[in-house]
């Protein structure tokens, strides 16, 4: 079961070889100790990988996703609800959920104020090749207006997230060190504009409520909105978009019609009438079982206990890393039926394999908690990747520069291998703003 073989051999096979490394013969291990840039206990399946997220017998490890870290120089030094443990962890993770429950339900009316915006512009364009920064720049928009009640500069988000992972080697990676040094760059001026935001006050008394200190509270609740929401967010719509394209015709043609169906019926898209369209919500789940944005749930055993997977055991000591891979126990037949296949219908024909979902760091129908690392904002998710998908579905035509392809790069977050770009983009701005009564 055991895999030999040094940090930088290790690194340099993931970076090759994505989730693929973990499984390079095929047989779909339940536990495997392999060295993927660190050495690590990898957990591969449905049934194993629940160890990941018990607090009892795993930590966070400050500020690092196993073999990369987010250095404190894009942190000034803070550290972020994911990355904390205990106590830490509660008071962040409250703070976080509070300021998210406030701001929920300005979210669907400014973010189709923001893609009417920008979708009129991006009809203007000869061609889109910029089309995945773009939907960054909208969701990061909408979603800073609800929080901040100002918008933050997309560009300048973009560019502080871009900058913030860098890898543990000791192998130059100059294009890395530029990014890190715009990203430390962009981090004051973020900073400055969420002082000098309408809610500024507002969210220093509820840090102050949850003994934070302010500048903690804002870097962490940064960290949040444009690396863990924005960053998921854009990603899974940009994926859902070259997915459009691989499907069959009238699959495309059923989603269409069914999204259309209940826009003409509430006339608006508020929660209500998004949680109506379900067939958007299987191929989305779908999207997001078989490319999830987060590859790998990386943990430390804060003390020796045994994984064991049927007559599999495997004991793990105190200080060693473990990683769970969501790619894997996402495409498990024990719970999914031709996990390799892609079907928008999934979670329609059989809503139970919900349960099975992992994307959010737990199982998807289990609520985020204080007590647990699972993603506080998949309310908020659902409704920026359903309403934006429905506008795109509905009211938009474009054509793809590439027929996507998907070879699992880690880099790429889910996304296929090339660049997403659309050749040309055209948006029925009139109709949309009629049928959405805008
Ligand atoms: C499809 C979209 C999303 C996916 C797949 C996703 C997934 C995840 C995952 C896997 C984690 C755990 C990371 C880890 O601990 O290693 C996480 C945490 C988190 N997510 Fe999301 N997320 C999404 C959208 C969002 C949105 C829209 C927000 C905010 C509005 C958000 C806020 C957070 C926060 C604050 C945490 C840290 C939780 C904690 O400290 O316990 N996420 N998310």
């Amino acid at each position: 079961m055991g895999v030999c073989m040094s940090n930088t051999s290790g690194l340099l096979e993931t970076k090759k070889s994505g989730p693929h490394a973990l499984n390079p013969r095929g047989e779909h291990p339940a536990i495997a100790r392999t060295n993927v840039g660190v050495p690590c206990v990898s957990l591969l399946t449905q049934e194993t990988i629940h160890y990941v997220f018990n607090p009892d017998l795993v930590d966070k490890e400050q500020c690092c996703f196993g073999y990369s870290e987010v250095p404190e120089t894009v942190r000034r030094g803070h550290c972020p609800s994911m990355f904390a443990n205990g106590e830490e962890h509660r008071r962040k993770k409250a703070f976080l959920m509070d300021v998210l429950k406030e701001c929920k339900n300005r979210v669907p009316s400014l973010l189709l104020k923001t893609i009417l915006g920008h979708f009129e512009e991006w009809s203007l364009l000869k061609s889109v090749p910029d089309f995945e920064d773009r939907v960054y720049y909208i969701i990061s928009e909408a979603l800073t207006e609800a929080v901040f009640g100002t918008k933050l500069d997309g560009r300048l988000a973009l560019t502080w997230l871009n900058g913030m992972i860098q890898l543990k080697t000791w192998i130059p990676m100059p294009a890395y060190k530029k990014k890190h040094n715009l990203a430390m760059e962009a981090l004051p001026k973020l900073l400055q504009s969420i002082g000098e935001s309408p809610k500024y006050e507002e969210l220093t008394r509820l840090c102050r409520q949850h003994s934070l200190q302010a500048e903690d509270g804002m870097v962490t609740l940064m960290y949040a909105v444009l690396f863990n929401g924005c960053g998921a967010v854009t990603t899974a719509i940009v994926t859902s978009v070259a997915r459009l394209q691989t499907i069959l015709a009238f699959e495309k043609k059923d989603l269409q019609t069914t999204t259309q169906q209940v826009i003409s019926e509430f006339g608006n898209m508020t929660e209500e009438s998004l949680g109506e369209m379900r067939e958007l919500e299987s191929f989305l789940l779908e999207v997001l079982r078989m490319h999830p944005p987060v590859f790998d749930f990386w943990a430390v055993a804060k003390k020796d206990f045994t994984v064991s997977a049927g007559k599999v055991k495997e004991e793990v000591r105190q200080g060693e890393q473990l990683l769970g891979s969501c790619f894997w126990a996402q495409r498990d037949v024990s719970a999914f039926l031709n996990p390799g296949l892609f079907r928008c219908r999934r979670f329609l024909d059989d809503e139970e394999k919900k349960n099975h979902l992992v994307f959010s760091h737990g199982r998807f129908l289990e609520a985020a908690s204080l007590d647990n690392h699972q993603c506080p904002g998949m309310g908020i998710a659902f409704i920026l990747m359903k309403a934006t998908l429905a506008v795109l579905l509905c009211y938009c035509s474009w054509d793809l520069q590439d027929m996507p392809v998907w070879s699992d790069m880690t880099s790429r977050l889910g996304k296929p291998d090339q660049l997403v770009c659309f050749t040309w983009f055209h948006f029925h701005s009139a109709e949309a703003r009629r049928a959405l009564g805008l």
